[in-house]
């Protein structure tokens, strides 16, 4: 495939699903796991100055050994994956899929302090960004269908709580031609913290 081709997000996702892991993808995953481990605590806590400093410099050195190897989307495994660990991604607290059939999936997770709103409770962006990615695979369903987002509503019921574990509901409605309509539900227990309904477009050769 050349560059070209990738303009075509069908050509793109296709490509990107197509990952097998292996020992340096899961080690790849397993520094993911760092990162977030780092996330949760770097906002919990306020280091000295000579701290902060070392682990500037620290974090500074890694990102240039990083840069260094910048590779094009294409050829990159962030965002990749699959599975029941979800995929190669920090944007949400890592999903575990339980459940995947082509109309409905049981997901769950675990959110820890890098996602706090305030007062205790999740971020609502992070709620949104959550749904979007469940109901994302919802509309891919076992095919692996390419869609995109058209919309996304989200409804906050109670408190989404961090460092808890969170059942994740996802289910598609109905299908009219292109259009995938989906709901979510995100459950504490018997509590309903959130509800979602997202329209996904199936995407045709040639859009990005
Ligand atoms: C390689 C990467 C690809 C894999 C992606 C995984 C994605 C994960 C999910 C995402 O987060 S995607 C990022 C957020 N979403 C976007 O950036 C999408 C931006 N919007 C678009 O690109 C286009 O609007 C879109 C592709 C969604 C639709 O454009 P199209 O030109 O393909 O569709 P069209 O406008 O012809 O509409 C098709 C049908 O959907 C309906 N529709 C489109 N947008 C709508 C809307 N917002 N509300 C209600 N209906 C809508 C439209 O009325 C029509 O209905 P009918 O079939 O009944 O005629």
């Amino acid at each position: 495939m050349t560059s070209v081709d990738f303009v075509d997000a069908i050509a793109l996702a296709k490509h990107r699903q197509n990952f097998e892991e292996t020992e340096h993808t899961r080690a790849y995953r397993e520094m993911l796991a760092a990162v977030r481990g780092f996330q949760n605590a770097v906002v919990q806590a306020n280091p000295s100055p000579e701290q902060l400093e070392q682990m500037t410099t620290s974090l500074q050195q890694m990102q240039a050994m990083l840069e260094a190897q910048a590779l094009p989307e294409v050829e990159r495994w962030y965002g990749r994956g699959g599975g029941r660990d979800g995929k190669l991604q920090l944007v949400t607290p890592q999903l575990i899929f339980e459940e995947v059939e082509d109309d409905r999936i049981h997901a769950h997770t675990t959110a820890g302090e890098f996602y706090i709103g305030m007062n205790g409770a999740m971020h609502g962006g992070i709620v949104a960004t959550i749904f979007d990615a469940l109901l994302g695979r919802m509309a891919a369903g076992t095919q692996g269908r390419v869609c995109r987002t058209a919309y996304l509503t989200t409804e906050y019921k109670a408190i989404t709580p961090l460092n808890q574990r969170l059942d994740l509901v996802a289910k598609v409605e109905s299908v009219e031609r292109r259009k995938r309509f989906v709901t979510g539900q995100l459950w504490h227990g018997d509590t309903l913290c959130a509800t979602a309904d997202a329209l996904f477009i199936e995407m045709l050769p040639g859009q990005q």
